[in-house]
């Protein structure tokens, strides 16, 4: 028994599946990266993981009980999206002080200021680059510090400083933290970067086509010459990996 258990056997919208026989288990504190090509159900995995949707076969088990089928489920939960999904109405602070239940404001301020907004408590999202709403969205999705963090492509669209700023955030955090993350991308290289282990997908309906170590030294960066050479010979090796398949066809 591991801190998350995953087997579902079918996940459909109507005629559609879109996950077949899908099964991973993962241990507190993992980083995990989900890779796999659009459409492969990667969000519709994380919605069945944060219990947003129970309409599938299968189970998923939190520290071996059934998540969501008589109990709470994971008690601190964490979430970030590709959009940051702020309040504009209240100041920094409030936002992260909003999803505490204590409201602790020492303990708001300080996830601001490890994110570099300590300077921006008072200050409204809309006054906010796009790179540091996402950071206050990252401040947000640990001050309840979560044992189960769910990240859906959370730092896409953004340039190379803006993104490599955040995941250095993210890694000291995570270090510090130790939640069990899930983060789905499909930079192949920010997966590199950031996880322990990858989860490769298969074109849809998903399954796991490649459950992929990686053992480089942290902290890493994007563009690390080691990052570099792993994708290298990943891709050498399994060349439509991305695309969802393991063999050439
Ligand atoms: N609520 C829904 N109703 C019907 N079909 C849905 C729903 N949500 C997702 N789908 C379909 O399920 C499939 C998987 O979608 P999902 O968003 O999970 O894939 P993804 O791997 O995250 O893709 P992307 O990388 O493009 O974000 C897609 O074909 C999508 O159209």
């Amino acid at each position: 028994m591991k801190q998350l258990d995953v087997d579902i056997h079918a996940k459909r919208f109507g005629d559609h599946t879109v996950l077949r026989e899908l099964r991973f288990s993962a241990a507190p504190g993992e980083f995990i990266a989900l890779v796999g090509p659009s459409g492969a159900g990667k969000s519709t995995l994380l919605h069945l993981i944060a219990g947003l949707d129970n309409q599938f076969t299968g189970s998923i088990h939190w520290n071996g009980q059934p998540l969501y089928q008589g109990n709470q489920g994971v008690e601190r939960l964490g979430m970030m999206f590709q959009e940051p999904r702020l309040m504009p109405w209240l100041s920094c602070l409030d936002n992260i002080r909003l999803v505490q239940p204590n409201r602790d404001t020492d303990k708001a301020v300080t996830l601001l200021r490890d994110v570099g907004l300590g300077d921006f408590l008072n200050a409204w999202p809309n006054q906010l680059s796009g790179g540091m709403q996402r950071r206050l969205a990252l401040a947000r999705a640990f001050v309840v510090a979560p044992q189960l963090l769910l990240m859906d492509e959370p730092f896409v669209s953004l340039d190379m400083p803006t993104g490599d700023r955040l995941r250095d955030s993210l890694q000291s955090l995570w270090q510090r933290h130790k939640p069990l993350v899930l983060f789905v991308t499909h930079d192949l290289r920010e997966a590199l970067s950031l996880a322990d282990r990858i989860l490769f997908l298969s074109a849809s309906p998903g399954h796991i086509i490649l459950d992929f170590k990686v053992s480089l030294a942290r902290p890493r960066r994007r563009e690390d010459p080691a990052v570099t050479a792993l994708q290298e010979q990943l891709d050498k090796r399994y060349p439509s990996l991305l695309s969802g398949r393991l063999q050439h066809e």
